[in-house]
């Protein structure tokens, strides 16, 4: 397992070792054991799998607000996408910053998005697949999200025409949502 660091101090893109052979691939997707080896030690306790069929299907910018904050594990199974982070943590020197990430079938990357960062992505293919593990389940009263078209984030998505979510057209910007993530913060 390859890490590569981003531009956050605990968001990294992972490679995992890809054995080929004459039938074609196998790889570990995920060892708890090596992953605690690099000090990457949460307990993902829920799978998620989403098929975007159209290109530029762009599903968020998602979080879930303390005790619910979900830290993702997160890898396209077929075709590709633009993932991308934004930190929402109040106080972080990084604070209302993102950064995109080519994640495809063929790459293999995976991305590990921390507790108190937006999480979104466009597909760039045709039925694209991703697969990501989260370490708190799923809270519909902790489900928050801001804007991807957020004017002062100004994300440079790879689409002019997103295909979105009734829910993803009505965000708030990070600057109107009353409810951005704090470190530690209890949710309303
Ligand atoms: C996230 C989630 C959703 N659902 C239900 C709720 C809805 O009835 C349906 C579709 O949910 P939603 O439109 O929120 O799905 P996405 O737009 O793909 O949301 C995800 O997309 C971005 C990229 C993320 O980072 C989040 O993990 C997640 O918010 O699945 C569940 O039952 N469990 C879940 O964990």
């Amino acid at each position: 397992m390859k890490i590569i660091k981003t531009k956050f101090e605990d968001a990294y893109l992972l490679e995992p070792k890809v054995f080929g052979d004459q039938r074609g691939f196998f790889m570990e997707s995920y060892n708890k054991e090596t992953f605690d080896s690099l000090g990457i030690d949460m307990d993902f306790i829920q799978d998620n799998h989403s098929l975007s069929q159209t290109p530029g299907t762009l599903r968020g910018m998602h979080y879930q607000l303390a005790p619910k904050a979900q830290t993702k594990l997160i890898r396209a199974t077929k075709g590709s996408i633009y993932d991308v982070i934004v930190d929402i943590r109040k106080g972080s020197p990084t604070y209302g910053q993102w950064q995109g990430f080519i994640l495809t079938a063929e790459n293999k990357r995976q991305l590990l998005v921390p507790k108190g960062f937006a999480h979104g992505f466009c597909t760039l293919a045709e039925n694209t697949e991703v697969q990501y593990k989260v370490d708190e389940l799923y809270s519909p009263k902790h489900d928050c999200g801001i804007a991807w078209d957020d004017p002062e984030l100004s994300i440079d998505w790879p689409v002019t025409e997103a295909v979105l979510s009734d829910k993803d057209t009505k965000h708030p910007t990070l600057a109107n949502a009353e409810n951005n993530f704090e470190i530690g913060v209890t949710s309303k």
